[in-house]
C-alpha cells in the first residue's frame, strides 16, 4: 500500500527547466505540488565492482540511453574504498536531484550512511536513490525488478527505470553494534554460512555472479554451526512505529537484556540467520517473494544445526524460484520482525551488513518504514 500512496510520478524524458511542478499522485486522485524534477544525477561507478567491467557497461549500455532520455549526469569514479561515502557526506546536494551508484550493493551502503552521517540527514536522505546493476549480487536491482532478469537484461531495465523516473519509498534499518557504532542497510544482516559464502567468495570474483555457487559448495564441504543467542519483536507485537524517524524506540542498550514482548529463540546452534528486507539476496536468489522495499518488515530467516548438506544445498537452489519454504525443512524457520538482536557465543566468525562485512560480536537492529527514497518501476 505504501508504494501506490507514495509513488511520485517523475519524467525525465521532458526534462526542461530545474524547478518544475510534477504530478504527486496520491490514492484519493492527482495533487499538485512543486517538487524539484530529481534529473540532475551524480552517477557514482566503483570501476572494480563485479567483474571490473561496470565502467564498460555503464558506456556500452546506459550512456545512449540517459542521453535519448535528455538525464543530464555527472559520471564520478570513486577511487578507493569510502571515497562515496566521504563524497555525498560533504556533496552541496542541491544540485542534485539523485544520486545513482553503479556497482553492487557495497557501493550503495556506503551512500546511505554518507548522508545519515550528515547534519542535515532528514533532507539529505530524501534525495532519490538509483540503482544501475555492475557488482556480481546486485541484489538491490533484482529486487527492483518484478521480472527475473539477469546481467545486461538487468542494467537495461534498470536504466530504463533511471530515465523513466518513478520514485518510491525505501525502508531502512538503523543497525547497533558492540562498539556503539550505528550503521543503515537497506538489504541484510547475515551470519554464519551467508555472510561465510559472501566474504569467502570474494576471491572468485573474476568469475562474476556464479562465484556464490561455487563459494556455497566450498562452504558445504566444511559446514559449520554457530552458537549464538537471537531474539526478535514480531511484527505483530510491535506498537505501531512514525515514518521517517530513525529514533530507535524499540531497542533497549545491547547490555540490557530484551524485553518481555520480544521472542527469544530457544535454540542456541545455528547454520546461518539471515534478516532481509528485500526481495532478493542476489540476482538468482529469490529469497522473500512478494517482499516490498516499503512494507516495513525484516523478513527474518535462521537455519538450525542439524540439518544435512544435501538440505542445505536443496534450499538454496530452491531459492532460486523463491520455492525454499515450500521445501517443508524443518530446520528452516521464517518470521516476519520489526527488530532483532543477535549474540554470537562462538568466538570467531563473520557478520555482514548488506554484504559488507562489519565488526564481529552483539548486533541489534529495527526497521525504520520508508526512510529512504528510491528510483523504481
Ligand atoms: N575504487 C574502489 N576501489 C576499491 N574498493 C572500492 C572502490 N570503490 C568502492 N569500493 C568498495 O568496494 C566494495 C565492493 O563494492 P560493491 O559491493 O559495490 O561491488 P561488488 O562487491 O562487486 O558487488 P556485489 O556486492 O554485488 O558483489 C565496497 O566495500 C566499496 O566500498
Amino acid at each position: 500500500m505504501h508504494s501506490t500512496l507514495t509513488l511520485i510520478s517523475v519524467t525525465f524524458a521532458a526534462c526542461g527547466s530545474r524547478t518544475a511542478i510534477l504530478n504527486l499522485f496520491f490514492l484519493g486522485g492527482p495533487l499538485l505540488q512543486k517538487v524539484r524534477r530529481p534529473c540532475r544525477t551524480m552517477i557514482l561507478v566503483n570501476p572494480h565492482s563485479g567483474r571490473g567491467q561496470a565502467l564498460q557497461l555503464f558506456t556500452g549500455h546506459i550512456q545512449g540511453m540517459l542521453t535519448e532520455a535528455s538525464v543530464p549526469y555527472t559520471l564520478v569514479l570513486t577511487e578507493h574504498q569510502n571515497h562515496a561515502r566521504e563524497l555525498v557526506k560533504k556533496a552541496d546536494l542541491s544540485q542534485w536531484d539523485a544520486l545513482v551508484i553503479m556497482s553492487g550493493d557495497g557501493l550503495l551502503f556506503e551512500v546511505i550512511n554518507g548522508l545519515m552521517d550528515r547534519e542535515d540527514w532528514q533532507e539529505a536522505i530524501q534525495t532519490p536513490l538509483g540503482i544501475l546493476p555492475g557488482g556480481s549480487g546486485n541484489a538491490l536491482a533484482a529486487s527492483r525488478n518484478d521480472v527475473m532478469a539477469w546481467n545486461e537484461e538487468l542494467l537495461l531495465s534498470c536504466g530504463f527505470m533511471l530515465c523513466k523516473g518513478l520514485v518510491g519509498s525505501m525502508d531502512l534499518v538503523s543497525i547497533h553494534l558492540a562498539s556503539r557504532q550505528r550503521l543503515f542497510s537497506f538489504l541484510s544482516i547475515a551470519w554464519g554460512f551467508v555472510a561465510d559464502v559472501d566474504i569467502e567468495s570474494e576471491k572468485y570474483r573474476h568469475v562474476g555472479a556464479i562465484r556464490f555457487l561455487m563459494g556455497t559448495l566450498v562452504r558445504l564441504a566444511t559446514l559449520r554451526v554457530y552458537q549464538g543467542r537471537l531474539a526478535y519483536l514480531p511484527v505483530k507485537e510491535a506498537p505501531k512505529h512514525p515514518k521517517g524517524t530513525p529514533v530507535d524506540s524499540l531497542l533497549p542498550g545491547l547490555d540490557q537484556p530484551v524485553p518481555e514482548s520480544w521472542t527469544v529463540v530457544k535454540e542456541e546452534d545455528f547454520v546461518l540467520v539471515l534478516a532481509i528486507y528485500q526481495s532478493h539476496l542476489a540476482e538468482d536468489l529469490w529469497t522473500v517473494p512478494g517482499a516490498m522495499a516499503d512494507d516495513g518488515v525484516i523478513h527474518l530467516f535462521y537455519v538450525t544445526a542439524g540439518i544435512s548438506r544435501p538440505a542445505l544445498l536443496r534450499l538454496f537452489l530452491a531459492m532460486e524460484k523463491g520455492a525454499h519454504l515450500a521445501c517443508g525443512c524443518p530446520h528452516l524457520v521464517y518470521e516476519k520482525v520489526r527488530a532483532l538482536r543477535l549474540e554470537p557465543i562462538t568466538p570467531q566468525g563473520m557478520i555482514t551488513v548488506d554484504g559488507e562485512m562489519v565488526e564481529y560480536g552483539p548486533v541489534q537492529a529495527q526497521i525504520h518504514p520508508g526512510l529512504a527514497k528510491l528510483i523504481c518501476g
